[in-house]
């Protein structure tokens, strides 16, 4: 009798993953301060947004955090292409676990609750058992993070997590060093990097 497989666990992130935040942030951007200067997505550098404003004029800064610290801001997201149903096949695949890794933002009033919704909205009430709402993702032990962050760094120093770089308009233009691996949009093979992990 053969021994039942371990499942492989897999962390996909929210925000630039599975729900379009670069693009509701320079959307109600605009429309909020149309006469102010704007980074355009395919001159966004950098993970914050709000550094990136920053650096183009110091009070920017204030305005654009205003943008997704508005109450509504998260909960209208639109999914990333690809991304609803691409969890949704990863959640009924033989010997895999996903969970929804993401972190919330310092001022989290409207943010967390949005969060939740979000993903009863768009991925189901069983997804909302499933996620994971952490400031520190390197505690979370699993063995792939699908994450636009480029750098994910907190209290574990070696996390059991392989990250795979999401892309996303702020991280498109990264050289990563080897062997450090992308998924280049939902279209791409994910399929294949779990089986991967899975052979190792
Ligand atoms: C300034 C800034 C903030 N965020 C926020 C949005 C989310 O609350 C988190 C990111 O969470 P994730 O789990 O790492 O996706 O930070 C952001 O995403 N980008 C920004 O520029
Ligand atoms: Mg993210």
């Amino acid at each position: 009798m053969g021994s039942a497989a371990v499942p492989l666990r897999v962390l996909v992130d929210m925000d630039g993953v599975l729900a379009d935040f670069e693009g509701a942030v320079l959307r109600e951007f605009r429309a909020r301060f149309p006469a102010e200067p704007r980074v355009e997505l395919a001159e966004r550098r950098g993970f914050s947004v709000r550094e990136q404003y920053r650096r183009l004029r110091e009070d920017l800064a204030a305005k654009v955090a205003s943008v997704y610290e508005s109450p509504g801001f998260f909960l209208d997201l639109d999914p990333v292409p690809g991304a609803v149903e691409a969890v949704q096949e990863m959640l009924h695949m033989k010997d895999t676990e996903v969970f929804i890794c993401t972190s919330p933002l310092r001022k989290y009033e409207h943010c967390i609750v949005e969060k939740y919704k979000w993903v009863e909205k768009h991925l189901g009430p069983e997804f909302v058992e499933r996620i994971i709402l952490t400031r520190d993702k390197t505690v979370v032990a699993a063995d792939l993070l699908f994450d636009d962050k480029d750098t994910i760094q907190g209290a574990e120093p070696n996390p059991s997590w392989e990250h795979i770089l999401f892309t996303c308009c702020h991280n498109r233009h990264l050289q990563l060093p080897a062997p450090r691996r992308r998924l280049h949009s939902w279209a791409d093979d994910w399929k294949a990097i779990l089986d991967s992990k899975r052979r190792q």
